[in-house]
């Protein structure tokens, strides 16, 4: 029997460079070079990578925003050339722009209409869109009120609104606190479950390591790493053993055990950590909420 055609990737990066041309006497700068990297249909990709790694220049390619100098960027199997390609694609840049004398609502209309929507559906799904981003309360409050993580929520609900297949978001949490963060964690795993691929940039590794099925790791405008984000933090000769109120008759018996056995070593035993973020929302948690 024959096997079914693997499906269309979502994204394909194939070889990409993007060289910046300077100044008279300058020195042109690679900022991209020679990139391959394939995001499936459903999936969350992670590209990280410090400030300056190339991880913007490489949306921008995907997004059609600029040019390869060389290589060649697909989006659902259309080249990233093609205005086509953008069709079903939701794009959220890491500090959104909106009018600030209109609403949120009024925004999100203005928004549908570039994406020829228009009538019921329109007004509908930017309500539907508003209550998912938990912006419904804030819909006819101006937009030049909103802090930094209605912004960036209102930016999730513009870029959804047209129901796209992909979703790419550039930085989606900077500069937003850790419960506003989480916010934005949760609707980014809401898309995962209906079916939504999502290609996302950030600087928070842990957020990223929550959300991500996949990461890409660059540096230098290169791939450093890729894979799974279990296989790729996984410590394969490591086991973790979290025991709950174990007896002191209990650990001694374990160590008498591990001392026993000829390869293994206990490197550490002591109570497990919390992380700082956990301890952060726990203590500044609304008791309302
Ligand atoms: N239009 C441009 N002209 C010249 N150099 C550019 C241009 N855009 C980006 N660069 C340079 O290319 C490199 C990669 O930039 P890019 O914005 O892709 O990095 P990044 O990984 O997204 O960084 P950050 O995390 O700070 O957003 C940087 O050194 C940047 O200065």
């Amino acid at each position: 029997m024959s096997q079914p055609p693997p499906p269309t990737p979502a994204v394909t990066v194939e070889n990409l460079t993007k060289v910046f041309k300077a100044g008279l006497g300058k020195k042109a700068f690679i900022a991209v070079r020679e990139l391959s990297l394939q995001v499936q249909p459903g999936e969350v990709y992670g590209l990280i990578g410090p400030n300056g790694s190339g991880k913007s220049t490489t949306m921008k390619a995907i997004l059609g925003l600029l040019s390869p100098t060389r290589g060649k960027t697909t989006v659902f199997g259309k080249s990233s050339t093609e205005v086509a390609s953008r069709r079903e694609v939701g794009f959220l840049p890491e500090n959104p722009y909106f009018y600030k004398h209109l609403n949120g609502l009024e925004t999100l209309h203005f928004y549908g209409r570039l994406c020829s929507m228009s009538g019921k559906d329109l007004q509908d799904r930017a309500r539907e869109m508003l209550a998912l981003t938990g912006l419904e309360d804030a819909s006819d409050r101006r937009v030049a009120g909103y802090s930094k993580g209605m912004l960036q929520r209102l930016g999730l609900a513009q870029a959804l609104l047209h129901r796209p297949r992909l979703i790419v978001l550039d930085e989606p949490t900077a500069g937003v606190d850790p419960a506003g963060s989480r916010k934005i964690r949760d609707l980014i795993l809401g898309f995962k479950e209906q079916g939504i691929t999502v290609l996302v940039t950030s600087h928070l590794l842990e957020q990223m390591q929550e959300v991500c099925d996949r990461v890409g790791i660059m540096a230098h405008g290169q791939m450093m790493r890729e894979g799974r984000v279990d296989e790729l933090i996984a410590v394969e000769n490591h086991t973790e053993l979290v025991l709950e109120d174990a007896s002191p008759e209990l650990l001694t018996e374990i160590n008498r055990l591990i001392s026993q056995d000829k390869r293994a070593k206990l490197l550490h035993q002591g109570h497990p950590r919390t992380t700082l973020e956990r301890l952060f929302l726990e203590a500044t948690e609304d008791p309302k909420n």
